[in-house]
């Protein structure tokens, strides 16, 4: 597997651990991701047609505006995959022109799956060689944790990250999420618990993240695994900054607050689309500094 595309440690040659990457970026252009999600419907609010010409520009233009400014990039990819290779070729080139200008991207795939088909998908994103390699992916641990292992091996071998759902932002998220599992713990508890196993001893923190929601009001969960906490829900799905606060409580320094229709409907003009983004982010850093 080579490790190429992957910043490495002036001292040991290793690739640097996504977390200690993703701690650099954070607490140089602050705590947002910004993600890509080219919905239909925002492509005709920026006067594009919904066909893979739409796509490629909206994705650049946001990909153009924003690299130097935010810390992540989360690309969605099923409203890539929606245009078939096209969309997948525009993909690729936009996790490409991101990395380039300096940003981080984590791959918004949601994948989860046996351990041996897993392998596959840990291949296609966390493999240096990949053309879709991304700084980190989304996974879903809802088929067991430990089928996840492939990915989180693949991830350590070459500098990169994994999001594990924990808590979503979607209300039908609790019914499986806060069911009680053996033991007495919450199904997600018991996720958060095998994150934190993962990201033990990890400084500044692991490379392994939990998707927590912003929309939950309260967490109900031990988050304190070590590692990144990325927060959908911003925006569009009614999550203030300000609410960030009460959900994550003394974890708030790892949260990466996460904003993707309530950035991306300020397009096309680039100067728009970067006064949305630095909004968010000082509101961020003001919901911080408030605690
Ligand atoms: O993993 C995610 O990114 C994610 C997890 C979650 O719990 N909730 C959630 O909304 N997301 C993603 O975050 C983005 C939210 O988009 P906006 O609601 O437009 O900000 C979408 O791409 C979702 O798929």
């Amino acid at each position: 597997m080579s490790t190429q595309g992957t910043p490495q440690d002036a001292r040991t040659g290793a690739p640097e651990p996504f977390g200690a990457r993703l701690r650099r970026a954070m607490d140089t252009r602050g705590q947002l991701c910004v993600g890509i999600d080219p919905h239909g419907s925002l492509l005709e609010g920026w006067g594009l047609a919904d066909d893979v010409p739409g796509l490629e520009r909206f994705t650049m233009t946001v990909v153009e505006a924003l690299a130097e400014q935010v810390a992540v990039f989360k690309p969605q990819s099923a409203f890539f995959e929606r245009f078939g290779s096209r969309g997948v070729a525009v993909l690729e080139r936009a996790v490409a022109a991101a990395r380039e200008a300096g940003a981080l991207v984590l791959m918004d795939a949601k994948r989860g799956d046996i351990g041996s088909t897993m392998a596959a998908y840990a291949a296609t994103y966390l493999d240096a060689s990949s053309p879709l390699f991304s700084d980190a992916v989304t996974v879903s641990p809802y088929l067991g944790f430990e089928s996840l292992r492939p990915a989180l091996d693949a991830a350590r071998i070459s500098g990169s990250g994994v999001f594990v759902l924990a808590l979503t932002s979607n209300p039908e998220g609790a019914q499986v999420q806060r069911a009680t599992a053996a033991g007495g713990r919450s199904v997600a508890q018991l996720v958060l618990d095998a994150i934190m196993v993962e990201n033990a001893g990890e400084a500044p923190f692991g490379s392994v993240g939990a998707v927590v929601g912003a929309t939950l009001r309260e967490a109900g969960a031990d988050l304190a695994v070590n590692g990144p906490l990325l927060a959908p829900g911003v925006g569009a799905q009614g999550a203030t900054p300000a609410d960030l606060p009460a959900v994550f409580g003394k974890e708030l320094r790892n949260v990466l607050p996460s904003v993707s229709r309530a950035v991306l409907r300020h397009g096309p003009d680039a100067a728009a689309l970067r006064a949305a983004a630095a909004r968010y982010a000082d509101e961020v850093r003001a919901a911080l500094a408030a605690v």
